[in-house]
C-alpha cells in the first residue's frame, strides 16, 4: 500500500458510458470537477472523495496501470491481493474486470491483462533463474445461493464445500493457456439478457490466480459481483426473477460484512450468503498486512439510475472506513522492504533516512575525536604524550615544543624560566613594592607579606600538581610535571570552559601570550575545595607561629579574633589584616554553597544570592565590591565585617 494511508482498500470510482438503448441523450448525473485532481466526483451536489475517479472518457489501459499493475508487483513477492468490482447492472463491472469477451486489444480487461502480466514476470524470473515460480488459476461462480466449479469437469453442478477448496486450479505456462482458461471460465458463467443489459451477468465470478513459489504462495483474487438491480426494473419472471434476488442477497450480505468491519463490531456476519462465505478468507484479512485490496466501484450516468448510483457510492464510502492499524502498516511496510531487491530500495525514504542517521553518527563521532574524547583519540594522546614526556626536558630550552600546539601558540607561552604568569596579587604587590622605593619597610613588608600569601595562600593554577587521580580525570596522562608547570593548556584540574577561554583569549589577544590567570573560581571543584583545605590548614599554622612569636602568652587566639585583640604590632597587623582578607575574598570567590554558608553571617539565601552574584560578576575583586552588593540590608554588614574581622 502507498504512502502511510491507513485505508485497508483503496476505491476507485469508474462511470460508465451512455446506454444507447435508452434513447435521449442526457446530462450525466456525475460530475468530475477540475480541482479533484481525478479523486473526488459530485452527485447531486454532494461531492465523494475516493482514491480515484474515472469518468466514462478513460479506456481500460489506465485503469489497469493505476489499479492493478501495482497489485501484480505485489502478489510477485508474496502478498494476497483482491480487486473486486462492485455496482449496478450494466454499469461495466465485467467490462472492466475482462470476463466479457471481446476482440480488440484496447478493450482488454483486468483479467486477461493480469495473466498475460504475471506469465511475463514469472518467464522472466525462470529465465534468470531467480526461483521457480508456477501459475495456476481457478474460477468459480456463485449462482442462487450455490458455488460452481467453472473450470471443472462438471460446471454446472454445485460444488459441496461451502468454502470452495477443492475447486479445480489449470496451470497456466504460456498465453495460450491463458486464452483457453478465460474462454471456458467466461463461457460456463451464467448470462441472461435484461432490460438493463443484454449480457446481464446472473452470478458472482471469482477467478483466484495462485503464484507458487518456493518460499511463498501468493493469491490475487479477481471478483466480478453480479450488478444489484431492481427487480421490477429488469422485468424478470420466475427463475430470472429468483437470481435477481439471490443476486441483491449476496450483494447485501457483503454491503453488511464491510459495514460490521468499518464499525469495528467483533461478529462479521459472513455466513449470511455463499458470497461472504466464500470470500471470508480473504475479506477477514483484508486488514492484514499481507493483503491488499481494490474496490472499484462502478455507477452509471443517467438520472434513472441516480438511487443505484447513489447506493453504490455509500457502499463505497463504508469501505473507506475500514482500517490498517499503524502497526499493521508499519509491518507492510517492513514487509514490503524486506522482499525487494536491494537495488530497488535504495530510493526509498526509509534508506533516505538511515543514510542521514549514519552521517550524522559520522559527524558526531568525527567531533568526539576531534576534541579527544573516543577512547582511540584518548589512547594516541597518550602515546603521543609518552613519546613527548621527557624525564629530561628542560623548562628553560626555548625549542621545547609542546605536542599539540603549534608554534605561535609556543611563542605565547610564558617565557623561560618565568613559572607561570604572575598571579594579580604578586604583581599588584611587586608594583608597589617597586613604585614605592620611598618606603622600603613598608614596601618590604608587603613584599613579604605578598610572597607569604602567595607561597601559601594564593595558589597559582600553574603552580599546581594534579593528584595522580585529578590527572586521571581527563583520561589523558599528564605530562610531566615541569610540563603541567610549563603547558597550562594540559592542565587537567582547570575548568575545560576556563581551557577554551584561554585558548580563545591567546588566539584573539597579541599580549604576552601568556594564559591570563583566571580566578581559582575556574578550578575544577574538587581543586577548589583542595585548596581552600589547603590554605585553611597553612593559615592556622602561620596563625600558630605568629602567635608563638607575637602574642602575649596570657592571651588566647581563636580564629574569629581581629589583630587589635592579639596586641599586633602595626605593621604585623596589618599584614595579617591583607592577608585575611585575601583569605576571605578567596572563600567568598571560591567556595560552594555550603562553605558560604559556614561563614559566619551568611545563611543560606544570602549565600544562594552571593553565588548568583558570583557568577555574574565572574568573580570579587575585593571586600568593597561585596559590600556593595545589594544583599547587605540595613547594618548587617556591619555585623558581617565585624564577627567576620573585616574591620581593623
Ligand atoms: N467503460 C466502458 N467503455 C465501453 N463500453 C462499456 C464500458 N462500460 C461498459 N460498457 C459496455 O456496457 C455493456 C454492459 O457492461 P457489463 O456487462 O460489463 O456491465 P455489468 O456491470 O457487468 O452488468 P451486469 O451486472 O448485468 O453483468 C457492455 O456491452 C460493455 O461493453
Amino acid at each position: 500500500m502507498e504512502g502511510g494511508k491507513l485505508s485497508a482498500v483503496r476505491i476507485a470510482v469508474r462511470e460508465a458510458p451512455y446506454r444507447q438503448f435508452l434513447g435521449r441523450r442526457e446530462p450525466s448525473v456525475v460530475e468530475f470537477p477540475p480541482w479533484s485532481d481525478g479523486k473526488s466526483l459530485v452527485v447531486e451536489r454532494n461531492e465523494y472523495h475516493f482514491d480515484h475517479a474515472y469518468p466514462s472518457t478513460v479506456g481500460q489501459e489506465v485503469v489497469y496501470q493505476d489499479l492493478i499493475q501495482p497489485l501484480v508487483e505485489r502478489v510477485i513477492l508474496g502478498f494476497q491481493c483482491t480487486a473486486l468490482a462492485y455496482g449496478q447492472t450494466g454499469t461495466g463491472k465485467s467490462y472492466s474486470m475482462g470476463m466479457a469477451s471481446t476482440d480488440k486489444p484496447e478493450h482488454l480487461g483486468v483479467l486477461p491483462r493480469v495473466l498475460s502480466d504475471i506469465l511475463d514476470r514469472v518467464s522472466a524470473m525462470k529465465e534468470n533463474r531467480t526461483g521457480n515460480t508456477q501459475v495456476f488459476a481457478s474460477f468459480i461462480e456463485i449462482y442462487n445461493e450455490k458455488a460452481y466449479d467453472l473450470l471443472g469437469s462438471e460446471p454446472h453442478v454445485p460444488m459441496v464445500a461451502a468454502r470452495c477448496h477443492r475447486c479445480t486450479c489449470l496451470p497456466l505456462n504460456r498465453q495460450e493457456d491463458l486464452q483457453s482458461l478465460l474462454n471456458l471460465g467466461t463461457g460456463n458463467r451464467r448470462v441472461r439478457a435484461t432490460n438493463l443489459n443484454a449480457s446481464s451477468s446472473r452470478s458472482h465470478a471469482v477467478v483466484t490466480i495462485h503464484v507458487k513459489s518456493s518460499t511463498f504462495h501468493s493469491r490475487m483474487n479477481i471478483v466480478d459481483l453480479a450488478g444489484s438491480e431492481g427487480v421490477r426494473r429488469t422485468g424478470h419472471e420466475g427463475v430470472a426473477r429468483q437470481e435477481g434476488v439471490n443476486i441483491n442477497l449476496g450483494l447485501l450480505s457483503i454491503n453488511k460484512v464491510v459495514m460490521s468491519m468499518a464499525a469495528g463490531h467483533t461478529v462479521i456476519p459472513y455466513r449470511d450468503s455463499v458470497l461472504t462465505t466464500v470470500l471470508q478468507a480473504y475479506i477477514n484479512k483484508i486488514t492484514h498486512r499481507t493483503v491488499v485490496s481494490y474496490l472499484l466501484a462502478c455507477i452509471s450516468p443517467h438520472r434513472c439510475d441516480l438511487s443505484e448510483t447513489l447506493s453504490t457510492l455509500r457502499f463505497g464510502t463504508s469501505a473507506k472506513k475500514l482500517r490498517l492499524n499503524p502497526m499493521q502498516v508499519a509491518r507492510r511496510k517492513n514487509l514490503l522492504a524486506a522482499r525487494t531487491p536491494s537495488m530497488l530500495r535504495v530510493n526509498s525514504s526509509t534508506a533516505i533516512k538511515r543514510h542521514f542517521n549514519q552521517h550524522s553518527a559520522n559527524m558526531l563521532h568525527r567531533t568526539r575525536s576531534e576534541l579527544g574524547m573516543t577512547p582511540k583519540a584518548k589512547k594516541r594522546a597518550r602515546e603521543l604524550l609518552k613519546l613527548e614526556e621527557p624525564s629530561s626536558i628542560d623548562i628553560s630550552d626555548s625549542s621545547l615544543s609542546f605536542v599539540g600546539f603549534q608554534d605561535q601558540d609556543q611563542q605565547r607561552m610564558p617565557p623561560p624560566g618565568q613559572p607561570g604568569q604572575p598571579s594579580s596579587l604578586h604583581s599588584t604587590a611587586v608594583s608597589v613594592a617597586e613604585g614605592e622605593e620611598d618606603e622600603p619597610e613598608q614596601a618590604a613588608a608587603m613584599e613579604r607579606s605578598a610572597m607569604s600569601m602567595s607561597m601559601s595562600t594564593i595558589v597559582s593554577p600553574i603552580s599546581l600538581r594534579p593528584s595522580s587521580i585529578q590527572q586521571e580525570i581527563s583520561g589523558i596522562q599528564a605530562l610531566g610535571e615541569s610540563c603541567v608547570e610549563q603547558c597550562p593548556w594540559s592542565r587537567s584540574h582547570v575548568r575545560r570552559s576556563a581551557r577554551l577561554a584561554n585558548i580563545f583569549a591567546v588566539d584573539t589577544s597579541d599580549t604576552s601570550g601568556a594564559i591570563p590567570q583566571s580566578s581559582t573560581s575556574n578550578l575544577r571543584r574538587s581543586r577548589r575545595l583542595a585548596e581552600i583545605r589547603e590554605r585553611s590548614a597553612s593559615a592556622v599554622a602561620r596563625m600558630e607561629t605568629s602567635r608563638i612569636a607575637t602574642v602575649r602568652p596570657q592571651q588566647s587566639t581563636t580564629q574569629s579574633e581581629g589583630p587589635r585583640s592579639r596586641n599586633l604590632d602595626p605593621p604585623a597587623a596589618e599584614a595579617w589584616m591583607v592577608n585575611h582578607h585575601r583569605c576571605f575574598l578567596d572563600m567568598l570567590n571560591n567556595g560552594g554553597l555550603r562553605e558560604l554558608q559556614k561563614i559566619p553571617g551568611i545563611g543560606p539565601k544570602t549565600a544562594f544570592t552571593l553565588s548568583m552574584h558570583r557568577s555574574r560578576l565572574g568573580c570579587f575583586n575585593d571586600l568593597d565590591q561585596v559590600k556593595g552588593l545589594p544583599i547587605w540590608p540595613g547594618k548587617s554588614w556591619d555585623r558581617f565585617s565585624q564577627v567576620n574581622c573585616l574591620d581593623l
